[in-house]
C-alpha cells in the first residue's frame, strides 16, 4: 500500500493518507525530550512488552518528569498496568512476560544485567488497586520495610546486641503515617491489626508502607478504584501532596480523576500504543489526536 505522509509542523500526530483515500492517524514515534515543568526521572525508550506472542505494549518512548503526577489513561486492556509494571520490573514476576527496550532511571537502564531488584523496588515503589496490608499491626506494616532493609534494627536480637532503635522506629512510623494523612486516625491504636481499618485507611497505610523505605518514584495502579467517594477524595489530595516530594505515576480509569490530580497525561489506546502525551490540560481541552478527543469526551472506551 502506498502511503503519503502529511505531517504538519507542530503537529504531534502524523496523518497517513492511504491510496483508498482513507486517513488514519499514526502515533508519534517518541514522547521524549518534552518540555515539562521538571527534569525527567524516568526515560522509556522503544518499550515493547509481550505476554507469550501477544504484544501488550507497542514501541513506547516517553519521559516522566520528576516531582509531578503523571496519569496513564486509556480503555480496559490497552496496557496501562503492563506499562506501569515495566517501570520497576514488576513484570519480571509474570512468567510469560518479556520486555524489550530500555527504561532509564538515574542514568542507567533498569533492565541491564545485575540490577538489584529489591533496591530498585525500594527506590521505585508500588501501590496496588486493592489495599493489601499485611495481617499484622499498623506499626509493623510501616516498619516492615525499613526493618527488612536493615535501616532500623528492632527485636530481641537487636536488643541483645544493644542496637535496638525503638525511638528511630517510632519517629519513622509517625512521620510516614503523617505523610500518608493517616496519623490522626490511628495514633492511639498502632498495635491493632491493620485488617481492622477501613478500605481507605488500609490504602493510606499501604502508601505509608511504601513511603517508609524512602522511595523516589511511587507507581500507583488504580489506587482509589476500590474506594468510596470520600476515601477517594482523600487519596487524590494525598497524591497531589506527595508530588511535592516524589514522582508519582498513576493508572486510572477515571478521567475526571486524571484531570483533577495529574500534571501530565499519557493516553494509551488499544494495542498498547501511546497515542498522546502532554500537559493534562492540553489532553483534556485540546488534544492533537481525534482518537484521544473521542476517548476523553466519552465517545468510546
Ligand atoms: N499476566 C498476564 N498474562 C497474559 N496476558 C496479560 C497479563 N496481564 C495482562 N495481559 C494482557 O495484556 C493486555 C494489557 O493488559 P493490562 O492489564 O496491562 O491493560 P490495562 O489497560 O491496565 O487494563 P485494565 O484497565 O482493564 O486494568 C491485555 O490484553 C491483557 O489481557
Amino acid at each position: 500500500m502506498t502511503e503519503t505522509t502529511m505531517a504538519s509542523e507542530g503537529s504531534t500526530g502524523t496523518e497517513i493518507e492511504t491510496t483508498s483515500g482513507e486517513s488514519t492517524e499514526r502515533t508519534r514515534e517518541a514522547w521524549t525530550d518534552y518540555e515539562f515543568g521538571s527534569e525527567a526521572v524516568l526515560s522509556v525508550e522503544d518499550l515493547n512488552v509481550y505476554y507469550g506472542d501477544e504484544r501488550a505494549i507497542k514501541d513506547v518512548s516517553m519521559d516522566i518528569p520528576e516531582k509531578s503526577v503523571t496519569a496513564l489513561i486509556g480503555p480496559s486492556g490497552c496496557g496501562k498496568s503492563t506499562f506501569l509494571r515495566s517501570l520497576n520490573r514488576m513484570n519480571d514476576r509474570i512468567k510469560s512476560a518479556r520486555v524489550e527496550g530500555t527504561v532509564e532511571f538515574d542514568g542507567s537502564d533498569i533492565y541491564q544485567e545485575g540490577v538489584d531488584l529489591v533496591e530498585l523496588r525500594k527506590r521505585i515503589g508500588m501501590v496496588f488497586q486493592s489495599p493489601n496490608p499485611f495481617p499484622k499491626s499498623i506499626r509493623e506494616n510501616v516498619a516492615y520495610g525499613p526493618r527488612k532493609h536493615g535501616d532500623i534494627n528492632r527485636g530481641l536480637a537487636a536488643r541483645l546486641l544493644g542496637r535496638d532503635e525503638k525511638d528511630a522506629e517510632d519517629e519513622l512510623v509517625e512521620r510516614t503515617l503523617r505523610q500518608a494523612a493517616l496519623w490522626d486516625e490511628v495514633k492511639d491504636r498502632l498495635a491493632d491489626n491493620a485488617l481492622g481499618l477501613s478500605g481507605g485507611q488500609q490504602q493510606r497505610l499501604c502508601i505509608a508502607r511504601c513511603l517508609a523505605v524512602d522511595p523516589e518514584v511511587i507507581l500507583m495502579d488504580e489506587p482509589a478504584s476500590a474506594l468510596d467517594p470520600i476515601a477517594t477524595a482523600k487519596i487524590e489530595d494525598l497524591i497531589e501532596e506527595l508530588a511535592e516530594d516524589y514522582t508519582v505515576v498513576v493508572v486510572t480509569h477515571n478521567m475526571q480523576q486524571a484531570a483533577r490530580i495529574s500534571d501530565q497525561t499519557a493516553v494509551f489506546l488499544t494495542g498498547g500504543e501511546l497515542v498522546e502525551y502532554d500537559d493534562t490540560e492540553k489532553i483534556f481541552e485540546n488534544p492533537e489526536s481525534q482518537r484521544v478527543e473521542d476517548y476523553v469526551t466519552g465517545k468510546f472506551g
